[in-house]
């Protein structure tokens, strides 16, 4: 079976990528994501400066000895606007295509790094995060529909109407599918949604301890891993079938060629893997697609296009 796919009339060798924020933090780790299997590849979501992030213990997989996923409250820790945009000088575009991620902290931040991202004319794909959760204060512009709005308006504008994506946080509710995917609809330049993020401020309790498992904001951080599968592939869906003209990106559960196939099925063009790689490290990538090609082989598919978003209702 054939793994290549095309995004945004870009060749990739195989659908499966990092999500930003894991493995992909400084120049070793893209460095690494370079190297790997991986069909294409995704920068830490940067502030316009570097960030330390929250306190540590900040990232934990839960529970005990078979995980079912992991949460997070990192706090966008990262090398700062400059580092990233210095690597998407340096990636080797050849080899697979690069995505970097934003996620400043006010609209004027946004607009100042797509500003220089635009000036730098690099091949680089912009991901704008709408979705993080763990910034003290800092309440999620996916959730906040008419703040969404206006900085598409901004930000595509800002961008010169270049193709650019979303990173959407779940949604839970098919009023909040209808009514997100109207907005995003009416930005053409919006090419690609990324469907989902974590799940934002679970709870993991260790009766041992009698206590949370992470330090900031009391224990309450994002969920990723097999909790958020169902979630991540209704999210992937939802925007497949209101957002015709865009692709979708899944992120959300993804552990083995099963999950890839599942958020292919639903509609995704592209495959992110955030917990899985986290713990496995690149790796990941050979055996995920070695695992997906199988699966195609046993169900006869020799392409992608064969069962991409066929997925069947009863
Ligand atoms: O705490 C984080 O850095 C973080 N953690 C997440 O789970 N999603 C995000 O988008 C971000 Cl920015």
């Amino acid at each position: 079976p054939n793994l290549a796919t095309t995004f945004l009339d870009l060749p990739l060798n195989n659908p499966l990528m990092n999500a930003s924020g894991v493995w992909c933090s400084v120049g070793s780790q893209l460095e690494a994501l370079q190297e790997s299997e991986a069909g294409a590849m995704v920068t830490k979501s940067c502030t316009l400066q570097p960030r330390d992030g929250n306190p540590e213990p900040r990232y934990r997989v839960l529970n005990g000895d078979k995980p079912w996923g992991s949460i997070n409250s990192m706090g966008l820790p990262n090398e700062g606007f400059a580092y990233y945009l210095r690597y998407t000088e340096r990636h080797d575009y050849e080899s697979k295509p690069l995505f970097i991620s934003i996620s400043g902290l006010t609209l004027d931040d946004n607009l100042a790094m797509i500003d220089s991202l635009k000036d730098a004319v690099t091949p680089a794909i912009l991901e704008i995060n709408l979705s993080c959760p763990n910034v003290p204060g800092k309440a999620q512009l996916g959730y906040d529909f008419d703040a969404m709005d206006t900085l598409l308006a901004e930000v595509t504008s800002g961008y010169g109407q270049r193709a650019l994506g979303v990173k959407l946080p779940p949604y839970f509710d098919i009023a909040h599918f209808d009514e997100a995917a109207a907005i995003l609809n009416r930005y053409p330049s919006v090419a690609f949604v990324t469907c989902i993020n974590s799940i934002g401020n679970a709870l993991a309790i260790d009766i041992d301890s009698e206590s949370v498992i992470i330090k900031p904001k009391d224990g309450f951080g994002g969920l990723g891993g097999d909790y958020v599968l169902p979630t991540a592939l209704a999210n992937v869906n939802a925007f497949y079938r209101r957002c015709p003209e865009k692709a979708i990106i899944g992120c959300g559960g993804v552990k083995s060629g099963q999950e890839a196939f599942m958020h292919i099925l639903a509609g995704a063009t592209l495959v992110q893997m955030g917990t899985a790689l986290y713990e496995e490290g690149p790796s990941i990538f050979g055996r995920v697609k070695a695992e997906l090609s199988e699966i195609m082989e046993k169900k006869g598919y020799s392409s992608l296009s064969q069962f991409h978003g066929k997925l069947k209702t009863l």
